[in-house]
């Protein structure tokens, strides 16, 4: 790996120019930032053995097959990103227009739950907003590793979509640790994780409906029947618990397995295989929830709802849902948002958690408002 002296700034300049894919990012927890270039600009490739791919990137959208890209250059740097109390909310007025549709969407999704396709749905809209004209892409990564130290901070750029993609993402979807350790979470159940004052609330001040704990229990036991298809008993179950995750609070429950012990050395390929798109993106169950998403929705999610993240780097892979995110392009800044339907939805606030979900990166991105 390269230290530190190197541009930054430049490289995503010129990557564009020379045909170059970039994937930047910050994992949970940690100061140092890698910055990777594939000077191939990135394959299409299959998920079916992640370790032959050796150290690189991993790509993949909603619906398709994943990018991966090779590590021709690792740049690193360390920096004790100061933590930034962002708490206020932006205000970007509702286009009423944009929220019917919404909520017309929720209340077909609610009334085809109860003919019993499908028990719950996740739905997405768009918010596309102007970027202001002096929007520098990592000043903003920067400004997200500040606000969201828990959080998994991205950039991406792919030369095949010719745009970039930012996300500040608190969920998981599989990973392995050097010693062995997968893991992955189930992660759902929304509501704001600040009081009226936008001061940070405890997590044990958190009360969640029994819509909400449905919902994450959807997620849940999605993912043993997941290990159920292959046959694994033995792993580690912890919560659920509330977490803060920026601002927003969830529900979450992680899963553990030593690969070690079971001899499992493929299991991160096979879990991946089976869990992408979760219930927590997609719904329950899968097949019909992703039918009526492609039907309904009027946007492409392209890489919204995919994940993304280093994978055979130093011996660690770390896969991550691509949520809280922005698609970058001409200006102009996209952001997706979703969120968990079942029976017992309203539609006001469904729509309500969509813009929440918004604003963790508009309050961050808009650094002027
Ligand atoms: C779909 C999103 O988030 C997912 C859906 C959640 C929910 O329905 O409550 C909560 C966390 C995520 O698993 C999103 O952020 O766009």
């Amino acid at each position: 790996m390269s230290e530190v002296n190197t541009d930054w700034k430049e490289i995503w300049k010129q990557a564009p120019l020379q045909g170059t894919a970039l994937a930047m990012w910050r994992l949970p927890n940690q100061s140092q930032q890698v910055l990777l270039q594939d000077t191939g600009g990135g394959i299409r490739t299959e998920a079916d053995q992640l370790e032959q791919l050796g150290p690189g990137f991993l790509v993949g959208p909603f619906v398709g097959q994943p990018y991966f890209l090779r590590a021709s250059a690792l740049f690193v740097k360390s920096t004790a990103n100061p933590v930034i109390n962002r708490t206020a909310a932006v205000l970007i007025p509702e286009d009423v227009t944009l929220k019917n549709q919404f909520k017309e969407q929720v209340s077909q999704s609610i009334e085809q739950i109860k003919t019993g396709q499908f028990q719950k749905v996740v739905l997405s809209r768009i918010d596309v907003q102007t970027l202001e004209p002096d929007f520098d892409l990592c000043d903003a990564f920067e400004r997200l590793c500040g606000s969201y130290p828990s959080a998994f901070v991205s950039a991406i750029y792919l030369p095949d979509l010719q745009n970039i993609w930012l996300c500040a993402t608190p969920e998981t979807l599989v990973s392995q640790d050097s010693d062995g350790i997968f893991r992955t979470i189930s992660l759902a159940g929304t509501q704001s994780g600040l009081d009226s004052n936008g001061h940070v609330l405890a997590p044990s001040e958190a009360r969640w409906s029994q819509k909400e704990i449905e919902e994450q229990a959807y997620v849940s036991r999605y993912i043993i029947d997941c290990f159920k298809k292959i046959r694994l008993r033995e792993y580690i179950e912890n919560g659920p618990k509330t977490v803060l995750a920026g601002n927003l609070m969830h529900l979450k429950t992680e899963y553990l397995v030593s690969t070690r012990e079971l001899t499992y050395p493929h299991l991160i390929t096979q879990m991946l295989g089976l869990l992408h798109p979760t219930s927590a993106v997609c719904g329950t169950p899968k097949e019909a929830a992703l039918d009526w998403i492609l039907q309904t929705e009027k946007h492409d999610r392209s890489l919204y709802s995919g994940y993304l993240g280093p994978i055979n780097l130093d011996s660690e892979t770390h896969l991550f849902v691509n949520l809280r995110t922005v698609q970058i392009s001409h200006g102009k800044a996209t952001y997706f948002a979703g969120c968990g339907i079942t029976e017992d939805s309203d539609p006001e606030k469904e729509w309500q958690e969509t813009q929440m979900k918004c604003q963790t990166l508009q309050r961050v991105i808009n650094a002027s408002l």
